[in-house]
């Protein structure tokens, strides 16, 4: 969070679907090793802004800008599409709410990090695999079930599963959408556990979308909150939960956190 350069610049960004509003005037910088959360209620905007930033969903209007490992600041959507994908593959990672999206159900837990590593260039078998079940421990699954399907594994695991192949690639900027929106309390609470100290240790920047506020009181530094497609109140997570400015901010708080 001290590096100069922010890693993502969002200015003015606004998506439209047809008269709907999906995201409006959305700016914000995101620094190296900071987590910020977007919060809100269904349909706020949530998804729709994780889309665009992203480069998965083309705004309406404004910019994104990626200061990027090999090539310096770009405009996402000034890119090709073969630029973009290359980008998700190489230097970002996403998790998404339901593990499945997000996994490839037909291989075994060890193809579906490795092929992430051969995806950027990786070759040499025995190094792959022993990468593979590295960051599978890293995740808590046990070296055991590399050669196992994800459908034979848990809810949980399977999410873990998706957490390794994202991070196997060592991205700069991890999306989250939901990461522990499915799976039982007693799992959430050890995957959080988890997942804050990977994004301590790794340094890992990312932007979380969550309806949970409890999720994002564990992981992100600071908050945007969305209603209707604008950002009402952004500032430091604590700040926010603790004190809320905008009447809706209130109201989310109040709503959700016991008084
Ligand atoms: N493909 C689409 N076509 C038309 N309208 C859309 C589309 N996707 C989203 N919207 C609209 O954009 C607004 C924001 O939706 P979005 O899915 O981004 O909200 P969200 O905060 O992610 O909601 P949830 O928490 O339920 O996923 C809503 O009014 C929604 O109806």
């Amino acid at each position: 969070m001290t590096a100069a350069n922010p890693l993502l610049q969002v200015q003015g960004l606004t998506k439209r679907y047809g008269d709907r509003i999906g995201c409006a005037g959305v700016s914000f910088d995101l620094y190296p090793g900071e987590v910020i959360g977007v919060v809100g209620e269904s349909g706020s905007g949530k998804t729709t802004l994780l889309n665009c930033l992203s480069a998965q969903l083309e705004p309406s209007e404004g910019s994104v800008i990626y200061d990027s490992r090999s090539k310096g600041p770009l405009e996402l959507y000034s890119l090709s599409e073969a630029e973009r994908r290359l980008l998700l593959r190489s230097e970002w990672g996403m998790v998404r709410q339901n593990p499945r999206d997000g996994l490839r159900m037909g291989v075994s837990a060890g193809a579906n990090v490795g092929e992430r590593m051969m995806a950027v260039g990786a070759r040499h078998y025995g190094e792959i695999r022993g990468r593979a079940g590295h960051w599978l421990q890293q995740l808590e699954i046990d070296a055991e079930r590399i050669d196992d399907r994800p459908a034979t594994f848990s809810g949980g695991m399977q999410q873990r599963l998706q957490i390794a192949r994202n991070l196997v690639t060592e991205p700069r900027l991890v999306f989250m959408d939901e990461p522990t929106g499915g799976l039982d309390v007693s799992v959430q609470a050890r995957l959080l556990d988890l997942l804050r100290g990977l994004v301590r240790d790794l340094g890992l920047a990312c932007i979380l979308v969550t309806h949970d506020l409890g999720v994002v009181r564990l992981l992100s530094h600071r908050l945007l909150v969305m209603q209707k497609g604008r950002v009402v109140e952004q500032g430091l997570t604590d700040q926010v939960l603790d004190d809320p400015q905008h009447p809706y901010s209130q109201m989310l708080v109040s709503s959700i956190l016991p008084v």
